[in-house]
């Protein structure tokens, strides 16, 4: 039982007239401050009730409540306060952390079910930008913390690999393009291609008219179109993949939205079988005002099917597919309505499984307070940002470690880990404003120096050799390593809760949080020294270092033993 729990079934003895367990437990604080104690439940709400002062109530209640080994209570003020038993305290929890390892934390809630989440999802023939960089790093860590807790991910990387803009493509680079420019640097190539078509198409409009009857007959399916759009899609997703590897990021599945160029009959029949399609101009839309949003356009004038369409059949496909419990979209903030949309025709087509997906939004990331569009060529080269970060951590491993074995392969962890931990350090649903210097700063709050902090306790125990034996004793009782032990106690409440936010910026405060608790802990306590705690002592580095690397995985990051 958690001590919460027992300091509220104590309270409930003495005031069960007055108030229920359930409401004692939800007032029950924890302090600002240690000199408070751990928990603290507010007497001054009772005030009217038991007409008397509420120092007076928390006195009372004090001295009412039942002794206990588990902690000492004390009124401070007009809160009664609980002090927890620290030894018994870090007994428990580092035997718990030293038993389980890496599985501190896991949870069976989940029961297998399947959780498919939907991420990274870049344009073919386009950069990947950093916004496809926060979907991607974002889902991978929430596909993590399901997994923590019992369900199964299913990572599905929807590419944008259909829609008029391939027609547009195919018509640039017939006109402008050359095989070999397009082997040699594909997406840069495909990408020129496509501002030219853009800015030739202001002056010379026929060239909309040609890109959309080539997107016909790629849908008609026409060899030479086929041909042409299978190849710009590989090769992009080469280099995509490049990107992946730096981020050691996988898929199940690349199912984008031209794999459902043929399922596109399902959602229209069911749309039709019910009445819900309208026509208007004669394009088809689905009516949203009783939702409070603009219709949705199912299907255009000309029989192109668009966005939605597609996302429509999508959704259909992953319900019968996977049976999922959720379906989670890591999708920019920017989409918000189109999702709204999808969720309220799937309403209407009588489906109560809409409630279940979830569109996970993130903010937007500018460049000098500007929106990055690739239309306009404006745009921040991920693959760079990657690189430079990995040699700017190797010529600080360089400095300061030369000796290291291995030194590539860990300054490819830190500085990778940097951007990563970057992104996901803040409320996913902030908006920042790029900057590589900040993305690769090694100090305060970042990825290097969690890493770093899991490297030094791993040195420490390597110095010391410590290995933990059965029957040690882990009661700590000072109050510099209660502060750390709390923490580590938390550990599998901050991932239920990072899980049930789908926000990975929980776990990456979390270990902040502890990388600068523990850093206090070490800088006040000699850890090696021959007495009868130095085992706990050990055990509780034993226990940070494990939890610090378990934290850094759920987000995606490494934890080098070295650094
Ligand atoms: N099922 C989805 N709509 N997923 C998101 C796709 C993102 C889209 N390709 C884009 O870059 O904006």
């Amino acid at each position: 039982m958690n001590e919460k729990t027992l300091v509220a079934q104590a309270l409930e003895k003495v005031l069960g007239e007055h108030l229920t367990l359930e409401e004692i437990t939800n007032s029950i604080e924890r302090p600002k401050v240690s000199e408070h104690g751990d928990l603290a439940f507010p007497a001054f709400p009772l005030a009217k009730i038991m007409r008397k002062a509420p120092q007076m109530i928390a006195q009372d209640i004090a001295d009412q409540i039942e002794a206990s080994d588990a902690y000492q209570v004390q009124p401070i003020g007009p809160y009664v306060n609980f002090f927890l038993n620290k030894a018994e305290i870090s007994q428990a929890t580092l035997t718990e952390i030293i038993e389980k390892q890496s599985h501190y934390g896991d949870q069976t809630i989940g029961e297998n079910r399947m959780i498919p989440i939907d991420l990274s999802s870049p344009n073919i023939a386009k950069p990947m930008s950093m916004g496809h960089l926060r979907s991607t790093v974002i889902g991978n860590s929430i596909a993590l913390l399901v997994e923590k807790l019992g369900y199964q991910p299913y990572k599905i990387n929807y590419l944008g690999d259909w829609g008029t803009q391939f027609g547009k493509l195919i018509v640039g680079y017939k006109k402008w393009g050359s095989e070999q420019a397009v082997i040699e640097n594909p997406i840069k190539e495909l990408l020129r291609l496509y501002v030219e078509f853009h800015e030739k198409a202001e002056t010379d409009p026929s060239l909309e008219d040609e890109g959309r009857a080539w997107f016909k007959k790629l849908e008609d399916g026409d060899e030479e179109a086929l041909h042409l759009w299978k190849w710009f899609r590989e090769e992009s997703l080469k280099e995509f993949q490049r990107v992946y590897d730096l981020l050691e990021v996988t898929f199940d599945s690349y199912n984008g939205e031209s794999f459902y160029n043929d399922k596109m009959n399902k959602p229209i029949e069911l749309l039709e079988e019910k009445n819900l399609l309208i026509s208007d101009q004669g394009a088809d839309i689905v009516d949203l005002s009783k939702y409070d949003l603009n219709p949705a356009l199912i299907r255009k004038s000309d029989g192109a099917t668009l966005y939605i369409t597609r996302d429509l059949a999508s959704a259909l496909y992953r319900k019968e597919e996977y049976n999922f419990d959720k379906a989670v979209y890591v999708v920019g903030n920017e989409q918000s309505i189109h999702f709204k949309q999808l969720k309220a025709v799937l309403k209407e087509l009588g489906f109560n499984w809409a409630d279940d997906i979830v569109h996970v939004p993130f903010g937007l990331i500018t460049k000098d307070g500007k929106k990055l569009s690739t239309r306009k060529g404006k745009i921040v080269l991920l693959e760079e940002v990657l690189s430079e970060a990995i040699n700017l951590s190797l010529g600080q491993i360089e400095d300061k470690n030369p000796s290291l074995e291995n030194k590539e392969e860990t300054a490819r962890q830190v500085g990778v880990g940097a951007v990563i931990f970057h992104d996901l350090k803040n409320d996913r649903l902030n908006n920042f404003d790029f900057n590589l210097e900040e993305v690769v700063r090694f100090e305060g709050e970042t990825g290097p120096y969690v890493q770093y902090t899991h490297a030094r306790s791993a040195s420490i125990l390597r110095k010391t050799n410590w290995q933990p034996v059965e029957g040690q004793s882990y009661e700590l009782n000072d109050a510099e390593s209660w502060e750390v032990i709390k923490l580590l106690k938390d550990f599998p409440s901050v991932i239920e809760r990072a899980a049930a936010k789908y926000e990975p910026s929980v776990i990456a405060k979390y270990v902040i949080d502890l990388a600068q608790t523990f850093n206090k802990y070490y800088a006040h306590t000699k850890i090696v020294s021959d007495d009868d705690q130095q085992d706990a002592r050990l055990a509780l580095v034993y226990s940070v270092k494990t939890v610090l690397k378990e934290g850094l995985r759920l987000l995606g990051v490494h934890a080098p033993e070295e650094m």
